[in-house]
């Protein structure tokens, strides 16, 4: 190994240093995943950071959890005694500090100096800021070596990775964790013309009618935000609303509907929706999407899970979309936190909820009217072993097999049995950035009459 390219000196922790609130955010936000208290996103809600400084932090906080198997194993490689016990947030800072080293276009000196003013700024971190200066400079040292010797499914978890193995085989699963370790595109559903968009955003039309753009900017920026002409929705989430067809005039109940992507496809349809959701604070940013789009829906607080459905179900509705809550598995692309805060267990929970708030929907959806479950989970008890349980037990159910031109004939997304399943490994592209889509998972039924 070289020598490594710093002199020894001694950083302090000043309060104006550039670059440290970014980092100090990141380190914030990697250690909230780390003690499986927070989603990445929240530690950004109430940043009070420039501009500059939040899309920095966030961009570190993302790759470090992006790549957390990878420098994990690193770290572990490096750190001759582990990880020091009640060190606080050293394995934040130390992670946070590789990714930038590993990762991102930041010169490595910046990321060692800021990464031991931090350690030093923290009581219990402190007494190891020697110890992060000199991983963090053998990193820097032996970047290419280090990485060459952790294989890329190790930023995978390893029960996660036997699953899809498992599941789908390993070709399959070699290939998912692959496009997972890409910071992916921005998918945006439009409310008309998507070729015209497609064009004056400089981006791309998907055979399913979604946008596709190389951007990692403020979204806020781009032409059409303001005006509300397109909403964000990876091209996966758009698919199963697109399975109800034409609901131009009639009612639709969009249950778990919370931010609205969804809701915003229905009612642009010109369905008369009803938006359900248990979580208030969620509806609100719903109606902010609905109003900037200039799109109507009544919005529900209410449990779909609750004795009493009555106050917003007058009679059962032309058609349905239950977008149960999920292990999230599938969105592990655009939130590479999900991997490290999710367990084994979780998916038998959320697989139990799942059964439960499906054996509500015979009161809700009118004879003849259509039912689309759907998940954005790669797990087969969420999805296929699902939907194959309801309908082995329900007669008032029929499974209505997707079709390729449903889904603008994406390839390999329609199990067998005629369920979409879409995969992170789909639509391939020469260009990573503009491969991929999310992991869902979606049924139709059609309610017996
Ligand atoms: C997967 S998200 C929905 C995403 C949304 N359909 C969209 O397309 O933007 C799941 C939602 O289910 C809601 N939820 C969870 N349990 C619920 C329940 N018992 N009743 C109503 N909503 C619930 C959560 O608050 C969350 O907003």
């Amino acid at each position: 190994m070289s020598k490594p390219p710093f002199p020894a000196r001694r950083p302090s922790a000043g309060p104006n240093v550039p670059g440290l609130a970014a980092r100090a955010l990141a380190v914030k936000a990697v250690a909230g995943v780390l003690g499986q208290d927070q989603a990445l996103e929240d530690a950004f809600d109430d940043a009070s950071l420039e501009a500059r400084d939040l899309a920095l932090a966030r961009m570190i906080a993302g790759v470090s959890m992006r790549r957390y198997g990878t420098i994990g194993t690193l770290l572990e490689k490096l750190l001759a005694k582990g990880m020091p016990r009640k060190s606080g947030p050293l394995e934040a800072i130390l992670i946070t500090a590789a990714a930038q080293i590993l990762f991102l276009d930041v010169p490595d000196r910046a990321a060692v100096d800021l990464a031991v003013r931090l350690a030093r700024a923290d009581d219990r971190a402190q007494a190891f800021s020697g110890l992060a200066n000199a991983v963090l400079r053998k990193i820097s040292a032996g970047k290419e070596e280090l990485l060459a010797a952790i294989p890329p499914e190790a930023d995978t978890p390893s029960w996660l990775y036997k699953r899809w193995s498992d599941q789908y085989g390993t070709a399959t699963a070699a290939a998912m964790a692959a496009a997972q370790r890409v910071e992916p595109s921005l998918d945006l559903t439009v409310k008309a013309d998507a070729a015209g968009w497609a064009e004056r955003l400089g981006g791309r039309l998907l055979p399913t009618s979604s946008v596709r753009l190389a951007h990692n900017g403020t979204i806020r920026a781009l032409e059409g935000f303001e005006a509300g002409q397109w909403w964000v929705q990876d091209a996966a989430a758009a698919l199963p609303a697109r399975l109800l067809g034409d609901v131009a005039g009639l009612r639709v109940a969009d249950l778990c509907a919370a931010p609205g992507g969804k809701t915003a496809q229905v009612a642009a349809a010109g369905a008369k929706v009803t938006a359900v959701d248990r979580s208030a604070a969620r509806l609100q940013r719903l109606s902010e999407n609905l109003k900037r789009l200039d799109l109507e829906a009544d919005v529900v607080t209410a449990d779909i899970l609750a004795n009493d459905l009555q106050a917003w179900k007058a009679e059962p509705f032309d058609a349905v979309i239950l977008d149960a809550p999920c292990s999230a598995t599938g969105t592990i692309r655009r939130h590479p936190d999900v991997a490290w805060s999710k367990s084994a267990r979780d998916i038998g929970a959320v697989a139990d909820l799942q059964r439960r708030m499906l054996g509500r929907m015979a009161s809700l959806v009118k004879p003849g009217g259509l039912l689309v479950y759907c998940t954005c989970s790669l797990e087969r008890e969420e999805g296929e072993e699902q939907i194959a349980r309801f309908l082995d037990g329900s007669k008032d159910f029929a499974l209505e097999p997707v079709l390729s031109d449903d889904i603008g004939g994406i390839e390999g997304a329609i199990t067998p049995e005629g369920f979409l399943r879409t995969l992170p490994s789909l639509l391939p592209d020469p260009d990573p950035v503009m491969a991929g889509m999310d992991g869902f998972f979606a049924a139709r039924m059609r309610r017996k009459g």
